[in-house]
């Protein structure tokens, strides 16, 4: 899929979200008057205002320790990290779009590793669920909806679910209707963030029984 320019990879109500623009809802709080050198955009702020990297893309991320590193080696008096009050449109860094394996994940990678879970879990989830089944898939998906570690991500998710339509509810009687939810709430992300929507009538290929021609088995 195409590669999201970072700062566009957050979006509120269909606007570009960068890490000045605290969503209504969150709780962040500012700096303590404390006025140096703004974050690169795309870089998210956690909601205690320190830089969250679960919900920064890796180019993002590169570009805020490159502009750490160029502070400190200019001002080495002055190392205490800061909350940016105003944003900077950084140019493009050059930096590979990949971190090794063996790093924190970036708000892609940790995306793709929970997507994994979460359909996954669709997949095994029974044909007809008994009613503690769904209690107890209902529950998690509470909960996952509020500890998920982009809290960015979180709360858009939140919001989606909680449709006063009632429409976007987590569709909990079966293995189908369940997997179809789950690739719809997907699409959902896919689409704020620009990329290609996926066909839900293939969602038990790709994570269930592997794609018809084989190249799974
Ligand atoms: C709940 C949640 C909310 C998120 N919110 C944000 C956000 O606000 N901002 C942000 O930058 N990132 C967010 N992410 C991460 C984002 O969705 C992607 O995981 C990340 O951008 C990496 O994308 P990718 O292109 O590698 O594929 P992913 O979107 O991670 O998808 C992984 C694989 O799943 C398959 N797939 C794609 N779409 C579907 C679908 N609809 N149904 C079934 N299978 C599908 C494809 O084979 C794809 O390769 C969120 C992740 C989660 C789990």
């Amino acid at each position: 899929m195409a590669e999201v320019p970072p700062e566009q990879i957050f979006s509120k109500g269909g606007q570009p979200y960068s890490f000045n623009q605290t969503p209504a809802s969150s709780s962040r709080k500012e700096s303590d008057g404390d006025t140096k050198a703004p974050l690169p955009k795309g870089v998210v702020l956690d909601k205690d205002g320190k830089p969250c990297r679960t919900c920064t893309s890796v180019a993002a991320w590169r570009n805020l320790t490159k502009q750490a590193k160029a502070d400190s080696s200019s001002s080495p008096s002055n190392t205490t990290s800061t909350t940016p009050t105003t944003p900077l449109a950084a140019p493009a860094t050059s930096s590979p779009s990949t971190i090794p394996p063996d790093c924190p994940p970036d708000v892609e990678q940790l995306g793709r590793s929970t997507w994994s879970l979460l359909h996954s879990m669709a997949a095994t989830y029974p044909e007809k669920a008994n009613t503690e089944h769904q209690d107890n898939m209902r529950g998690f998906l509470k909960f996952f909806s509020k500890l998920y570690p982009c809290w960015v991500c979180a709360d858009d998710f939140q919001t989606w679910m909680a449709h006063p339509s009632g429409r976007n509810q987590p569709k909990l009687g079966g293995r189908k209707d369940f997997g179809w939810w789950l690739c719809e709430a997907h699409n959902e992300v896919n689409r704020k963030l620009g990329k290609e929507e996926f066909d839900c009538r293939f969602w038990e290929e790709r994570w269930r029984t592997g794609w018809k021609d084989g190249r799974c088995d």
